[in-house]
């Protein structure tokens, strides 16, 4: 399948700034994945003891092998970016137009457990506007993958600058980690904060301010 013109200058535009996930080029179908990762996950379960005979078990290892290529990592594969409706900004809106509370879940890259938050989105309106759903859809698209929080900031920062043609764009996300809250330090009550802006909002301490305020 051919890629999207929104998906391939979305990949350039993060592969120019250095802000790409770091990705090996695919030499398999995702089917093929799929059988692949199946049979790794089987030997994976069956290391750690666990009898896959078991009827509750034994679908386990394909069960993974379809979540990580079809959903939770589907955002590796850029035929998954979701398509884009870019509209001409023809009333001239010039006023901020902000998405709140859009539910975030992603998966930590470091020992790829659950993130779970909120991401707030905004930007200044030039040429053009984007259809709303798309903001919560671009959102999604990297957050299905293995990541760290300042990544995926950054990475919905540069998608949504390329696709609005404007600088003038603002994302904040609030997550709670897996791997800090179940394991490790086992802190059940810290979460994380991120800020990526650009053009104005990084620039004039009013409209930085009128963002970063108004955002729970
Ligand atoms: N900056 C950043 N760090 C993250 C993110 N997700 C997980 N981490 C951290 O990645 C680090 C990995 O550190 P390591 O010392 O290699 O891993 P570890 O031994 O499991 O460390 P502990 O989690 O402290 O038990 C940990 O401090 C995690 O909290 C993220 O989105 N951003
Ligand atoms: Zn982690």
């Amino acid at each position: 399948m051919a890629l999207s013109e929104a998906a391939i200058k979305v990949q350039a535009a993060l592969k120019n700034s250095g802000l790409e996930t770091p990705m090996l080029p695919k030499t398999s179908t995702p089917e093929e994945r799929k059988v692949k990762i199946e049979h790794h996950m089987r030997e994976i379960l069956t290391l750690m003891s666990l009898d896959l005979a078991d009827d509750s078990l034994a679908d386990t290892p394909r069960r993974i092998a379809k979540m990580y290529v079809d959903e939770i990592f589907s955002g590796l594969d850029y035929e998954n970016f979701p398509k884009i409706t870019v509209i001409e900004n023809k009333m001239g809106v010039d006023e901020m137009v902000r998405v709140q509370d859009i539910s975030l879940t992603s998966t930590c890259e470091h020992h790829l457990v659950t993130i779970d938050g909120f991401a707030t989105v905004a930007y200044l309106p030039r040429t053009k506007i984007i259809g709303l759903s798309k903001i919560n859809r671009i959102v999604r698209f990297f957050a299905q993958r293995p990541q760290v929080q300042e990544r995926l900031t950054q990475q919905v920062l540069v998608a949504l600058q390329t696709l609005l043609e404007t600088k003038d764009v603002a994302v904040k996300m609030d997550a709670v980690h897996y791997c800090v809250k179940s394991r490790g330090v086992m802190d059940s009550t810290s979460s994380t904060t991120t800020t990526a802006l650009g053009g104005v909002f990084k620039s004039n301490p009013a409209t930085r301010a009128e963002f970063l305020h108004q955002v729970k």
